[in-house]
Parts: C-alpha cells; sequence; structure tokens
C-alpha cells in the first residue's frame, strides 16, 4: 500500500511562564525563563492511501498539536513529517481569520492553496452553500457561532479537494443534520481513496468511521491500530479515568509526565 503520511519521531515543546514578567525575560534572555513542557514526545506513526483514522486521548493529550503539525498549522520542535500529497484541516478554533468575512476567508485559504482568483470565484458558490451561511458570508468570522465556523471550514477544506483531510473536532459543534451531511462526504473522499484523520471526544462517531486508532497520552503513542483493538482499551482507561477526582486526575497526569521525561533522559 502507498504511504500518505509518515511522523517520524515528532516532538514539540512550548515553553511554560508562571507570570508575564517571565514570558517577557525570556525573550530578553533566552533560555533562562519558563520551564519546557513537551506537548509530543517522539511521536511515530503511519499512515495509507486510504486510511481513516481517529485520533482519541483524555483533554491535553496533544491530538489537536500533532493535527496541526501534519498540517502545517504548528512546526515541529523536532522529528520530520513527510506528507505524499496536500493536507487540509477543518478546525473550530483555528484556520480562519475572524477580522474578514466567511466570503474574504475562502479566497484566501484557497489562494493560499495555490488556486486562481478565477478558479476561486468558480468554486465560491458551492463553499457558500455547503457551508448554509447564507447572508452571513459576507459578515466578519468574529461575529459566527462555533457551529457556523465549523460548517465555514468543513465547506472550504472539503472543496479544495484535499489528499489528506484533517478533521478536528468540527463534527461536535453545529447541528445533527450538517454533521450527517459531512460524514456523507467523508464517506465520498474515502471511497476515493483519501486520507482522513478524525479527532473527537465522541467514541460513537469514532466507532462508526473510522478503521485505525491513534491513541495519545499526555504526548506519547499509547496505541495504534484497528479500531476493534484499541477502541476497547480505550474505552476500559476512560471508564476508570472518568471514575478518578480532579486530585486524582491531576497525580495520574504528572505521573505519566515524569515518566516520559525520565524515558526521555535514560535514552
Ligand atoms: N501554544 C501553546 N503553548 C503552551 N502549551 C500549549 C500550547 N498549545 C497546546 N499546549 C499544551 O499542549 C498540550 C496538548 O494540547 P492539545 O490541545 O494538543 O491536546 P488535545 O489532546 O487536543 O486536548 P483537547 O482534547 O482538550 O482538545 C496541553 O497540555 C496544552 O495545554
Amino acid at each position: 500500500m502507498e504511504k500518505s503520511i509518515i511522523v517520524e519521531n515528532v516532538s514539540k515543546k512550548y515553553k511554560l511562564y508562571s507570570n508575564t514578567t517571565e514570558r517577557l525575560l525570556d525573550l530578553v534572555l533566552p533560555k533562562s525563563y519558563g520551564e519546557d513542557f513537551y506537548a509530543l514526545q517522539k511521536i511515530n506513526f503511519e499512515a495509507e492511501k486510504g486510511d481513516v483514522i481517529g485520533f482519541v486521548g483524555v483533554n491535553g493529550s496533544g491530538k489537536s498539536t500533532l493535527s496541526n503539525i501534519i498540517a502545517g498549522i504548528v512546526p515541529e520542535t523536532s522529528g520530520k513529517v513527510y506528507l505524499n500529497g496536500q493536507a487540509s484541516l477543518i478546525a473550530v478554533s483555528s484556520g480562519l481569520n475572524k477580522d474578514l468575512t466567511g466570503r474574504d476567508n475562502i479566497e484566501l485559504k484557497c489562494l493560499m492553496l495555490g488556486f486562481s482568483k478565477q478558479e476561486i470565484k468558480a468554486m465560491e458558490p458551492d463553499i457558500i452553500e455547503f457551508a448554509e451561511l447564507g447572508k452571513f458570508i459576507d459578515q466578519p468570522v468574529k461575529s459566527y457561532s462555533s457551529g457556523m465556523k465549523s460548517r465555514l471550514g468543513f465547506a472550504i477544506s472539503v472543496s479544495v479537494d484535499p489528499d489528506i483531510l484533517i478533521i478536528d473536532e468540527a463534527l461536535s459543534v453545529g447541528d445533527k443534520a450538517f454533521a450527517e451531511k459531512s460524514l456523507e462526504k467523508m464517506k465520498e473522499f474515502k471511497k476515493m481513496g483519501k486520507t482522513m484523520i478524525f479527532v473527537s471526544h465522541s467514541i460513537g462517531q469514532m466507532k462508526k468511521f473510522c478503521e485505525k486508532i491513534l491513541w495519545l497520552e499526555y504526548g506519547r503513542v499509547k496505541g495504534f491500530g484497528a479500531v476493534e483493538e484499541i477502541m476497547p482499551k480505550y474505552e476500559k482507561f476512560l471508564k476508570s479515568f472518568k471514575k478518578m477526582s480532579k486530585k486524582e486526575k491531576q497525580k495520574y497526569r504528572s505521573e505519566s509526565l515524569e515518566n516520559a521525561r525520565k524515558e526521555e533522559l535514560l535514552q
């Protein structure tokens, strides 16, 4: 099978500051202030053409960071991502310029993807129709609800016909009818042999749509394989995780991060 995504040893480091002064001082005296935090640590996985892969993991596990790195929106700190084709990301929180109108966002994103103005004019009516935004298309995106933003993001991303489509929580907001319509569109993509990555907290959506699952836990790969293999393990974990108190969850998280740090030091 032909590979479409290769993620090789990808890590993402952020600097965490305890206050604004620290943040500013770090600009003047780099490396002296702030604490290194790894949102992703040495991630490895590969996707084949036609794969539909779900990213799962509790809050803060690195699902969005990894999606953004694959889409080229966020740079990796180390490691490498190889893509066979063009990736397009749909997310509620990123990708749209809030000060521009919906129409201007269509033009901007399509121009960035290399379409000509003439091509964009021809694509625009379909995008607007799919997004169901009506006259709001000429209003600034900052006036949109999260559902409207996700509809616009979805409509743009699918109309540019990417080889790799990444959907980050975009179907969890907005109405059910649009989610159904989007799932239909995604089924078409799947038939065309395109690769899809699906980020969602909905176990039902994951099981309904994905064939493979990448389970992330605080920046590390906890499991990667067929949905039938990984999902039962993840659901079992989630059941016990949800029963934990806030304090126990924090302890679990800091222990996981500490173990990852120790492993890193041993290598
Ligand atoms: N710009 C940033 N600066 C500092 N830390 C960040 C930044 N972006 C993300 N993080 C941290 O990286 C970790 C992973 O975040 P990410 O959003 O990728 O997780 P997630 O699995 O998508 O979470 P959720 O399910 O809550 O969306 C979190 O601890 C988050 O606080």
